[in-house]
């Protein structure tokens, strides 16, 4: 497809030996996202530096664990991140039928060992063994998404979202919720300067 991005220089070294398989996911998503109501027609021709690499950068936040991605839609950054870190487990969490169908069909097509994909509204999900970490993106405000991801996670886990400019204050606006789930040691971390055309920010926190 003629208006999909050009593979960035700073992709190989982000996914190092999962490159190929960030290159066949980054494909299917070009081929079919538009079609299924995954991506907008305007994101093809920022694919790679807007969503790929924005979620492959969070990648080494990660630590070998159990890991949620919550509201995944498309895979982002959940399908992302599983290929950049084999050597942690996801589970992927996500309500709608048509974006389900998606996610498994990417995780046998890509054969990603390391992801479970599960049909549910966070607030709805009853763990088993609570997470070591959760992430989103462009699910909600922080207030609103702290209700759905915090009592996901172990005591002592973290959350890893991935956000805007706006950050700092969508912290400043969530005190009461912040109070609520026991959230400390939050910080607003700016990562890709230098290496991303566009840089991406995440509110990393402590849970309980
Ligand atoms: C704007 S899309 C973002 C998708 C993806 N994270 C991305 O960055 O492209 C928001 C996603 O969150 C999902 N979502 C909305 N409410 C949710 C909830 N309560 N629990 C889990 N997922 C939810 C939606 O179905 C949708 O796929």
């Amino acid at each position: 497809m003629s208006d999909v991005e050009q593979e960035p220089e700073a992709a190989a070294a982000l996914f190092g030996d999962r490159i190929e398989l960030a290159r066949r996911f980054t494909q299917n998503l070009a081929d079919q996202g538009e079609e299924r109501g995954l991506i907008g027609p305007l994101e093809l021709p920022r694919l790679w530096s807007r969503h790929i690499l924005n979620c492959a950068i969070v990648a080494p936040l990660l630590r070998p664990g159990r890991v949620g991605d919550v509201g995944s839609g498309a895979g982002l950054p959940g399908l992302v991140l599983a290929i950049a870190r084999p050597d942690v487990s996801f589970v992927l969490i996500e309500p709608m039928e048509r974006r389900i169908a998606w996610l498994n069909e990417q995780v046998t097509e890509l054969g990603l060992e390391n992801v479970t994909v599960l049909r549910a509204r966070a607030e709805d999900v009853r763990i088993d063994a609570p997470l070591d970490q959760v992430t989103a993106r462009a699910v909600s405000a922080f207030r609103k998404l702290l209700p759905l991801t915090a009592p996901l996670l172990r005591d002592g886990g973290e959350l890893v979202l991935m956000k805007g400019a706006g950050a700092p204050a969508e912290v400043e606006a969530a005190a009461k919720e912040i109070r609520k789930y026991k959230v400390s040691d939050i910080e607003v971390l700016t990562l890709g300067e230098g290496v991303l055309a566009e840089v991406t920010r995440v509110i990393r926190a402590r849970v309980r």
